[in-house]
């Protein structure tokens, strides 16, 4: 899938992609070479930004935000008409995202399945940005006050996207931002730059303000150009932690929403169904080769359960299929680089030398890294205590609830956990004790629905996400208190 309008030039038989500033296609400095994550040949060129060109989407951003308000309804219709052309283009989407990504198959049609609706949602939620009735006349001396608030547009907006879920997630920044009537500036991640540019040509097909959408690629240099850019009135990043600390650090009084990290637990408690259990953990915990911030990461098992889960888990994950990601038939691709296969094979071997028990995997063939379970693990290895963003999961067993409550929060992170139990006492617990943003409950950690307030709390970030609560985000509150006193009624 090829996008026609940001392409400026052909090399070597492949598209040069520049960046989208004002409505067209620019030229950056040097091209860099994307390849597909499988096979490793070159998808496309792409340019990246130099500070120059942060300046200029941030002046056309600016310029196209002031010059051409729209209103919620053309927002509403510009956005529906983008969730259309997304549905429309389902296939040929999720082919460029398994190249560009390197996701297998069926993960990867979740991905557009979802970016369709979470950009519905958002068209929808354009229509509703409301405000709020004040009781200012509640307070004595001001009963002939009446008072609102209104939610108002910010201005530009900068969007800065992980690799992990490249289309998804850049629907997550743009959609809301302009459903709130802001204009925004988007700079995806290095490794998967492509499907943003596709989905910015989407939107730019269907009608609305092209300099509403600014697209620079480029890395951490050209996203620390961007926190010191005085032109944003606030940030949504998604990324690792160590991102989110510089992005905090780097953008004073400004607003930033931080979807981070995890090292997600997921406590599987002897009356819950154990066969359901076991073939959703096993599913989730490799799904994306493990490359998802809410994946099975630390799984708690109840003891009188324990070698049952542990024999059937193993059992699941050795049927997995491993290998092409562009097969609807494989569970388990490449990570998103050899490097990261490394780093990852290196923290399992490391947990092995220090006493870890290999269940199965550990074993790396290029950039793909066998389903690897461990168990035997302590909470000081990097396999538990960091977040692993690869195909390994842990397995522990405890004896007492109270016990898996402490173990799943012994964590610097806190963005979702799982929990299987058939035990509403219990669900109401850890729903009260489990210091996260989410608890899935008879599913695992890894489900999102892009409706609800999706974030962290601890090291897994600031703020929200999902339409409605992204606009509140990126929308100011305006308070108007009205005195209706009368002529001559206080004289
Ligand atoms: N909480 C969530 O919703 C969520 C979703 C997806 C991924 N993630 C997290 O993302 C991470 C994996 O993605 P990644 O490797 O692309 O993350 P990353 O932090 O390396 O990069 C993310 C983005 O930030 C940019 N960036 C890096 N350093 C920057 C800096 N100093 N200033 C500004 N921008 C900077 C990158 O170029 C990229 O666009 C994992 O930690 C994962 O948990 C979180
Ligand atoms: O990587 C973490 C993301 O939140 C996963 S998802 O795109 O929201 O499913």
């Amino acid at each position: 899938m090829i996008a026609e309008r940001m392409t400026i030039a052909g090399r070597d038989g492949l598209p040069v992609y520049g960046l989208w500033i004002d409505g067209k296609a620019v030229e950056g400095a040097e091209p860099v070479l994307v390849r597909n994550k499988f096979t490793g040949e070159p998808m496309a060129w792409v340019c990246t930004a130099s500070r120059e060109d942060v300046d200029r989407a941030v002046s056309a951003a600016e310029r196209s935000f002031r010059s051409r308000p729209l209103s919620p309804f053309e927002r509403y219709e510009w956005l529906s008409a983008a969730a259309t052309w997304i549905r429309a283009r389902r296939e040929e989407l999720v082919n460029l995202l398994v190249d560009e990504v390197g996701k297998p198959h069926k993960d990867t049609v979740v991905e557009v399945d979802r970016a369709y609706h979470a950009m519905l949602l958002a068209a929808e939620e354009a229509k509703r940005i409301g405000g709020e009735v004040l009781p200012v006349d509640s307070i004595p001396g001001s009963e002939r006050k009446m008072g609102f608030a209104i939610r108002v547009p910010l201005g530009v907006v900068a969007g800065i996207t992980p690799f992990n879920y490249p289309f998804l997630l850049a629907v997550h920044k743009i959609a809301p931002a302009l459903a709130a009537g802001n204009a925004i500036v988007i700079k995806p991640a290095p490794q998967t730059p492509i499907s943003t540019l596709v989905l910015v040509q989407g939107l730019v097909e269907c009608g609305g303000p092209p300099g509403h959408i600014q697209v620079i690629q480029g890395g951490a240099e050209v996203g620390q150009w961007m926190l010191e850019h005085p032109g944003f009135r606030f940030y949504t990043f998604t990324g690792s932690a160590r991102a989110g600390e510089r992005i905090k650090a780097g953008t004073g009084l400004r607003r930033v929403a931080l979807e981070l990290g995890n090292s997600s637990p997921n406590i599987v408690h002897s009356d819950a169904d154990v066969v359901r259990a076991v073939r959703i953990c096993a599913a989730r915990a490799f799904s994306a080769a493990g490359q998802a911030c809410i994946s099975v990461q630390r799984l708690y098992v109840h003891a009188p359960i324990f070698d049952e889960f542990v024999e059937r888990f193993v059992e699941r994950v050795r049927d997995l299929k491993v290998g092409d990601p562009r097969d609807p038939k494989t569970d388990v691709g490449p990570m998103i680089s050899e490097q990261d296969a490394v780093r990852a094979e290196t923290w399992v071997r490391e947990a092995v030398a220090q006493g870890a028990r290999l269940l199965a995997g550990g074993t790396r063939d290029g950039a793909i890294l066998e389903p690897t379970v461990l168990t035997d693990v302590r909470p000081e290895m990097k396999v538990v205590c960091e977040e692993v963003f690869a195909p390994v999961v842990t397995i522990t067993k405890y004896n007492t609830f109270d016990e898996a409550l402490a173990m799943a929060n012994d964590s610097p992170y806190g963005l979702q956990a799982g929990l299987f139990t058939r035990d509403v006492g219990r669900i109401m617990r850890a729903a009260r004790e489990l210091q996260y943003g989410g608890l899935i409950v008879n599913d695992a950690s890894t489900y999102r629905s892009d409706l609800v307030p999706y974030g962290g709390v601890k090291g897994s970030g600031i703020g929200r996400e999902g339409p409605k609560y992204a606009i509140e985000e990126m929308t100011d509150l305006h308070v108007v208190i009205v005195d209706l006193t009368e002529e001559g009624e206080d004289r």
